[in-house]
């Protein structure tokens, strides 16, 4: 295995320069432990890595931290005991795949760096949405990744309904590529081979259940070939490569899957859901009463609607779920923002662990006039 092979290039190579000279190595981050990070290096190698404190200080947020899917300059085995491999440097992210955490406008959070392409998993039936489509545009137009959409289950919808999907997709945003897929029945994955290339880094994005996980195992093969060659070398096996988040494919190609990317899928909002519901809110404009329940209330509109057959029963029974779905996405957003700042302050401070760090750290943290 060459660099190359998992991305590295001629730009990579020329912002590293004056780090060669002080004796650093080239590696990609494969994996985010938190406390450590998994580096895969020439040889191929992959080692445990900690980021210096220098790194750290000099972040001035979390998105400048080392992410999966960066290359990093590394000291290899200084010390001693087991902090011995260190980032000294981050080099600049050609794409960054981020999406700004709800709640907190500013606060980005990093989903993979260097992230050539993204594959937006979709199908033509009730996961179509296309406010949500234009948002995940919006996120991977900010990267500079390319975008690929896959309409998938195709078989369990009519060619038409795919193909008309597709087409409001493709209507969506010029610059996407999409395609009609089944990964269950490995159709129409072949369109894939022409991104799968040497060095090219892409990622997988879609809702629950969309088929993200069935088309990572198509692309892997029945026998989960993980970087083979690494394995042999450190004697690791299928089950504890599986906390890797960047996968080399014996075909070519990178592929980048980790839980923040796999949370994307969560990332949705009140606005989304509401407008996905327009139409009925145009049919209730039309009830009596402005405070009209749309259960058996006089006037309304939407119960006439449905004896009329102009709007469906199942679709109505979704509309009157939407408030407590809202409630209770606006519930777990606000664990998970809670959840997500306390383990980003616990991190941190794991993260500037080496005591020189810690007590620089420890330091940094006081108040200016102590
Ligand atoms: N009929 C059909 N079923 C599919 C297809 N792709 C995936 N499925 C099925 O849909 C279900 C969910 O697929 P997954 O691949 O687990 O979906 P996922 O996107 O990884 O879901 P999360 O892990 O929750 O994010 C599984 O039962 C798959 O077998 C397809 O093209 N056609
Ligand atoms: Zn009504």
């Amino acid at each position: 295995m060459e660099l190359e092979d998992i991305g590295w290039n001629e730009e990579f190579a020329a912002e590293f320069k004056p780090f060669a000279k002080k004796g650093w190595v080239p590696a990609r981050l494969v994996r985010d432990n938190k406390i450590a990070y998994g580096a895969l290096l020439a040889g191929p190698k992959e080692l445990e890595v900690v980021m210096s404190g220098k790194v750290y200080h000099d972040a001035t947020s979390d998105a400048e931290l080392p992410a999966v899917g960066d290359w990093v300059a590394l000291e290899v085995g200084v010390g001693g005991d087991d902090n011995d491999n260190m980032i000294r440097a981050r080099l600049s992210r050609q794409t960054c795949f981020s999406r700004k955490l709800p709640g907190k406008s500013s606060e980005e959070q990093v989903m993979a760096a260097n992230v050539n392409v993204v594959v937006v998993m979709t199908d033509a039936g009730s996961d179509y949405n296309p406010r949500r489509m234009e948002r995940y545009f919006m996120l991977i137009e900010r990267s500079r990744a390319k975008a690929v959409v896959l309409v998938n289950k195709s078989d369990l919808f009519p060619d038409d309904l795919n193909t008309s999907a597709k087409e409001e997709i493709e209507e969506l945003n010029a610059e996407a590529d999409v395609y009609i897929t089944s990964a269950a029945k490995n159709e129409g994955l072949g369109v894939l081979k022409q991104y799968l290339k040497k060095g090219v880094s892409i990622t997988i994005v879609g809702s629950s259940g969309v088929g993200k996980s069935t088309l990572v195992n198509q692309l892997l093969g029945d026998e989960w070939q993980w970087v083979s060659d690494v394995n042999e070398l450190t004697g690791k096996g299928r089950h504890t490569t599986t906390a890797r988040e960047l996968l080399v494919l014996d075909e070519g190609g990178i592929l980048i899957d980790n839980p923040g990317i796999r949370e994307v899928q969560m990332w949705t909002d009140e606005n989304t859901l509401r407008e996905s519901f327009l139409d009925i809110d145009a049919i209730a404009s039309r009830c009596k009463f402005h405070d009209c329940k749309h259960a058996s209330d006089k006037g309304c509109a939407i119960n006439a609607a449905v004896e009329s057959g102009e709007l469906s029963i199942e679709r109505y029974e979704s509309y009157l779920k939407l408030e407590d779905e809202i409630e209770e996405l606006n519930k777990r957003r606000k664990k998970r923002q809670m959840i997500t700042e306390r383990r980003a302050k616990r991190d941190n401070r794991i993260k500037a662990r080496n005591l020189a760090d810690r007590i620089d750290y420890d330091n940094n943290q006081k108040p200016e006039n102590y």
